[in-house]
Formats: C-alpha cells, structure tokens, sequence
C-alpha cells in the first residue's frame, strides 16, 4: 500500500529548510581536506547548507592537509560537490561558495605550520568579516585527533571569550576501545572544554535516525505499546553491500564491531530504546541516551557472532574475498562481520532482547529497525480455514536506508467464504511523502555544531560506556583465533549470527 493523505505540500518541505537562526559568521577549517571525507561528505554538506540559505553571509571554508594543493583544492572539491548530485553546475551559489573555499598546506605535526595557519585565519577574518569563530573538522586519521587538539591549543587558537567562539568536530571512531577512548578524552579535555567538542556520528544527522524519536514522541499511539509488554524482540541491522573501499589499514586495525557496531548502532539503539526526555535538547536527550547504555547488562561473549567474508558475488559481480583486498594481511583476523544480543535491564525492557548486527559484502544495502510485537494471545479464527497454527506478529520497521520508511506488517482476511489471513504491509516512504533529498547527514550536523548545538553529538561518559560494554567482547575476540573466512561475499553473514536467534526460536528478518 503506497503512502497516502500526506498532508504537506512541496513548499512547506522547503520552509522547513530554514532554521530559526543561521550561525554567526564563521570560519571552518577542515584538516585533512585531502582526504576521502571532505570531498565526498563534508565539501558537498556545507555546499548544501549554502543552497538552502543556511549558511551565514560571512563565511570561509579552509582545507589543512600537507600536499601543496592550493591550485587544485576548490576545483577539485567544485568537482566532488557536483558528483554527489542535486546540484546544477550554473548554480550562481556554486560560484560564490567554492571562491570562499581556502586552502592551505602543513604537516600536522609542524609548529611553524599552525603558527602560519593562526595569521592566516587572522587574515581571513579581515577578508570575510568572519570575526574569529572557528569550527575546526578533524576528518583525519584517529591517531592525529589528540596531537592537533593540543597544536590547536599551543599556538593560541582554542581559546573562547564573549567576542568569539571555538568549537571542533572530532571523527570517529573515537578510540579503539575503553582505555583508549578515555585517553584520547582526558588528553582533548587539557585543551578543550566539554561544550567546545563536538563528536560527530554521521548516523545521528540522518533524518530517518532522527525520526525514530520523532515517530515515538511526536505520536500518541506507538508509545503506550513500546515496551516489554507488547514488544517481543528488536532487530537492528546495517548491512553493507560494499566492501572495504581501498580502506585497508584502517579496516584492518577496525573491524565491524569498532567501524560500526560500537557507534552507529548503538546511537541508533539508544534511539529505539531511550525514555521520553522531558525537552528535546542536549542535556535530556545525552542523559536519556546514557541511561539506556548504562543499563545494557554486560554482553557474554556466546552471545556475539563474527564473521569475515570470503570471495563471492554481490549484485552479479563476482568479487574478491577480505584477505585477497589491498594491504589487507593473508592471514587477517579482522571481523567484517558482527552481531550480538543485548539485555536491556530497565522496567520497560526487561527480558526483551535486542539483536544487533552490522556486516561488508552483505547480500543488500540496508539499515534497518525491526520490532516484531507478541503474537495475538488466541487464533480465535483456527478452524475456520484460517491455516496457521498461530496467528503471526505484527512487524514493525523502521527503514533507515536506503528507500528510507516506516513498514507495518499486520494480518489481513483474505477474500472469499473462508477466513483465511495473509499478511499484508502499511507503508509510508520519505521519498514519496517529501520528495527525495540528496543531503548526506552530515548537513545537519555541520549547521548544529555551528550553532554550538550539542543534542546530535556523542558526549564523554556515552562514548566511554559503549565502549565499556564492547572492550570485553574485543578482547575475548582477540583471544579465540577463528577460522575465516566463515560467510560469502552476498550472503546474509556467517551461520552463527543465524544460530544466535535460532536459539532462542527466532530469525533475522532481512
Ligand atoms: N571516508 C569516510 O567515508 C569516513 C571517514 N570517517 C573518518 O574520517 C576521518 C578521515 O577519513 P578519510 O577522509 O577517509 O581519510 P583519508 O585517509 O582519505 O584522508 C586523510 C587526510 O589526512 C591528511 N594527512 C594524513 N597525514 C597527514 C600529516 N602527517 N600531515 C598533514 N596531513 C595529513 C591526508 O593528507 P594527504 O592527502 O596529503 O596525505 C588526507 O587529507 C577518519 O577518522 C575516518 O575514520 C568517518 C566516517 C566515514
Ligand atoms: O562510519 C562509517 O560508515 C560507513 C557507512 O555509512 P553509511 O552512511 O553509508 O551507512 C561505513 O561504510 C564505513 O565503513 C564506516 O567507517
């Protein structure tokens, strides 16, 4: 059933574009503006930001990376802005944003360098009116995160006071498990204060993560039934039909449970999980997240499942397996694949677990929340040709991506003298109700840490809990060689995962 009675119209979609305040003007300063994440995320974002007025009138974007790229950096990110799409080349917009894209070359360990970069900002304040609020990105690799938090700090430009502001957006992952994670946040917090440091999960500024709240508070009906009472299981999948990317090292060091477990599809848990908070802003919404984490109880380690693909076909290609991608070891032991059941030890969820998985080269693109309700508690229709011995539950999905929706799986009668019941869906579809968007997530939150905006951030103890419920799974992992590969490239994962659920009389619904 296609989605019906939307009551908004193409212009209120647009109106709703506009935030009650633009930034103050400002300066962001990007490091690692060579890199695979400005040019495919942060550049076509702010561009983005630009098309719907959202950006202030005094405005500059600085690139930091150590290649000399000052000639080709605003060409080359016109480029990347033009292939992620919805942007016109003639765009009169488009010229006047890319001749505020800056560049400017240093070795991040060079003093001198930041020192270069202080007068250089200093002079583009002058130039733009941009009166020294920075937003500093660190798209970089982890291990620089600390090291040019302190530069920042040494050569004098993390320092707030009523005339300006200082903020800085923080990758992820952040930390590679509990000891590192509160290293790396006491070694920021020499330098920084809490409200200057934003980490960002790119997750948390999609608008089909953000409706998860929106669906269970912004509604009457779905709340009452949102608990152990009604709810049978929770299924939180993010599957991915591509590979590693070329990103070896990295992937290699990560894995699925660090890449993407610990942070995405816990953000995403704590959505589905969360009390009501009292307002929706930062601090209700950190202490509600945090309280569902703190209540995860601790996850034994027979209740995870990893894997790692070998060679197989996606989509009809036929592609290689983990160990055979580039400057991934032969003998590698990485996951890219895992899955685990959680316990959520609270009064509105015990005993209903959540089944979370997160896998590469899986059979299909999708990210998605199931919640599968208790079946009805009698057939009353049993005898009458209605079939099954049990009636079948209610399914409900939230689709974060791709096609992204609301899905209500319920019983239907099928016609005819029998009272014979199919299951049939009730859809909504974002693309059909307020048109398809070409915004990446990370829009939302460039503007909100412009804003000085917290909510869709990850805070200190958050990121410190999560990790606090993975770093044992880590290290058991680390412990017990496997032998991989154990799952297809284009299947569904490894068999554990399925004998996860199986177990306890249940399957993944995907
Ligand atoms: N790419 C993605 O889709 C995602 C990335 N992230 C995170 O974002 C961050 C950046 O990722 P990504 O863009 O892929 O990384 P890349 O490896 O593509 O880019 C790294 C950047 O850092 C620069 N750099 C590295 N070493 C130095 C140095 N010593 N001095 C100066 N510049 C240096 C590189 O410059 P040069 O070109 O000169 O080497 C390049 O600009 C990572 O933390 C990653 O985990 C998070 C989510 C998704
Ligand atoms: O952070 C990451 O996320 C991407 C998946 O993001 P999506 O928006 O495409 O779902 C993942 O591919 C990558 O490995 C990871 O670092």
């Amino acid at each position: 059933m296609a989605t019906t009675g939307i009551n908004v119209s193409p212009e209120q979609v647009e109106a709703n574009k506009c935030k009650e305040s633009i930034p103050e003007p400002c300066i962001v300063v990007i490091f690692g503006a060579s890199g695979d994440l400005t040019k495919r995320k942060l550049l076509p974002a702010l561009y983005h930001l630009e098309q719907a007025n959202l950006l202030p009138e005094n405005f500059a974007v600085v690139g930091v990376a150590r290649r000399d790229l000052s000639a080709t950096f605003a060409p080359d990110m016109k480029d990347g802005i033009l292939k992620g799409g919805g942007v016109d080349e003639k765009e009169e917009k488009l010229g006047k944003f890319i001749d505020r894209v800056k560049y400017f070359a240093t070795e991040f360990d060079n003093d001198e360098g930041f020192e270069k970069l202080k007068a250089y900002l200093a002079d583009l304040d002058k130039q733009f009116g941009t009166k020294g609020n920075r937003l500093f990105y660190l798209a970089v690799a982890p291990e620089f995160f600390a090291d040019i938090t302190h530069r920042l700090g040494n050569h004098g430009m993390t320092g707030e006071d009523g005339d300006h502001w200082v903020r800085v957006i923080i990758e992820k992952p952040f930390g590679t498990d509990l000891e590192s994670a509160k290293k790396l946040n006491s070694e920021i917090n020499q330098v920084l204060k809490e409200d200057q440091i934003f980490r960002i999960d790119h997750y948390l500024g999609k608008e089909t993560v953000q409706n998860i709240l929106v669906f269970r508070f912004g509604n009457g009906i779905f709340e009452p039934i949102w608990n152990r009472n009604y709810i049978d299981h929770i299924q939180i999948t993010a599957a991915e039909s591509i590979g590693i990317e070329g990103r070896g090292p990295f992937y290699e060091a990560a894995g699925a449970l660090r890449d993407v477990l610990q942070n995405h599809v816990m953000e995403v848990l704590s959505f589905v999980a969360m009390e009501p908070p009292d307002v929706f802003e930062s601090a209700p919404v950190r202490i509600e997240k945090l309280k569902v984490w703190k209540a995860i109880s601790p996850i034994p380690v027979e209740n995870t499942a990893r894997g790692q693909y070998g060679p197989g076909n996606v989509d009809g290609e036929d592609v290689k397996g983990y160990r055979q991608e580039d400057r991934v070891s032969p003998e590698s032991q990485t996951e890219t694949f895992a899955a685990m059941k959680l316990e959520i030890d609270n009064w509105r969820w015990a005993g209903v677990p959540f089944y979370i998985r997160a896998g590469k080269r899986l059979k299909t693109r999708v990210t998605e929340v199931v919640i599968t309700f208790k079946r009805p508690p009698l057939h009353i229709f049993q005898g009458s040709g209605a079939g099954a011995e049990q009636l079948e539950p209610n399914v409900l999905t939230l689709r974060i991506q791709p096609d992204d929706g609301i899905k209500l799986k319920f019983g239907a009668k099928i016609p005819g003298p029998t009272t014979n019941i199919a299951q049939v869906n009730m859809n909504f579809s974002y693309a059909e109700a307020f048109g398809k968007s070409s915004a990446n997530g990370y829009e939302r939150l460039l503007l909100d840490a412009m804003l000085g905006d917290g909510t869709l951030f990850a805070e200190r103890e958050g990121v410190e809990t999560t990790w606090a419920l993975m770093t044992p799974i880590l290290e058991a992992w680390k412990a017990q060689k496997k032998d991989f590969p154990n799952y297809d490239a284009g299947s569904w994962g490894p068999k554990e995962a399925d004998e996860l659920l199986e177990r306890d009389g249940r399957a993944w619904q995907a």
